[in-house]
């Protein structure tokens, strides 16, 4: 078992220009989040939010607190959202046991010490994606299947981004000091999310790309309006969206993607919208 830990600084949109390709993709990619008993850990001072994967697939793996936290243990101020897009698995958090299956999340309150996750079948095994935030108290641990989500059923087949949007740690279905997270799921032949897309400076966001087919790939929108730049994105990567950029994306087939957000508030309605022709 390992943990792979890296680190992001916050970013000035004024700098932001300035950026070619490979900068952008080393300031706001996410490349790897899912390695055999391994956690990757990619910390934002956007927010201060924590962007990670874990596939355990022979061991047990731990959430190990690392150096930059200078806690004691991972939870020790912070909250945290797991979903699976894998196989079956199994949340444990201080000896509880949770069934965690493809889909379904688990929000784990701050001051939960120990948090271990396994899978039910190597051959399939879980990938837990996780969002980790800065938290002032203790919320009550809770798993949340698809059918605790709230649903909202966006766009049309016409401008190409029908789709569904899973809200499974929102503050009407868990309550949480500042994390909330779902998940989007594009309709076969709809490519467009977040279209008409949108800022929210009160809140950051990541987005995780996933179900992208073989060979197939996601571009990603992201800058002010007035000033948009894209990353190309593959399946299972991450992308950090501050506070300043909107966030897109436009696929080469339909696909699935987990947003996750921290901030000023847990209003998911708090957004001012873009028209696609106010874009540039
Ligand atoms: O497809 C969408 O629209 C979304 O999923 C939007 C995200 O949920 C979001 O950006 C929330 O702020
Ligand atoms: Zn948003």
């Amino acid at each position: 078992m390992a943990t792979k830990y890296e680190e992001r600084y916050a970013h000035s949109p004024r700098d932001y220009v300035s950026y070619d390709t490979e900068r952008l993709r080393e300031e706001f990619l996410v490349p790897k989040l899912f390695e055999a008993d391994t956690v990757h850990l990619t910390y934002t001072h956007v927010d201060r939010m924590i962007v990670g994967g874990i596939m355990p697939v022979e061991e047990t793996v731990l959430l190990e607190t690392v150096d930059a936290l200078r806690s004691e243990y991972f939870l020790e101020r912070r909250e945290l959202g797991l979903i699976n897009i894998g196989g079956p698995g199994v949340v444990e958090v201080d000896g509880t046991r949770y069934d965690v299956d493809s889909k379904e999340a688990i929000y784990i309150g701050r001051g939960s010490r120990e948090v271990k996750v396994s899978s039910n079948d190597k051959s399939a095994p879980a990938k837990f994606y996780l969002n980790s935030t800065p938290a002032h108290r203790e919320c009550p641990t809770r798993k949340v299947g698809q059918n605790d989500a709230k649903v909202l059923e966006m766009g049309a087949g016409e401008t190409c981004n029908q789709r569904v949007i899973r809200q499974l740690l929102v503050k009407e279905v868990v309550e949480s000091c500042q994390l909330q997270m779902g998940m989007t799921e594009l309709a076969p032949g709809s490519v467009w999310n977040t279209m008409p897309c949108h800022t929210h400076s009160r809140r950051m966001e990541a987005y995780m790309y996933f179900n992208v087919p073989e060979g197939q790939a996601v571009c990603h929108f992201m800058g002010p309006p007035q000033q948009t730049r894209t990353i190309w994105m593959a399946n299972e990567q991450a992308v950090i969206s501050p506070t300043w950029s909107l966030h897109s994306g436009v696929g080469t087939s339909n696909y699935t993607f987990i947003w996750g957000m921290a901030g000023e508030n847990l209003d998911y309605t708090d957004m001012d919208f873009v028209q696609p022709n106010e874009l540039r």
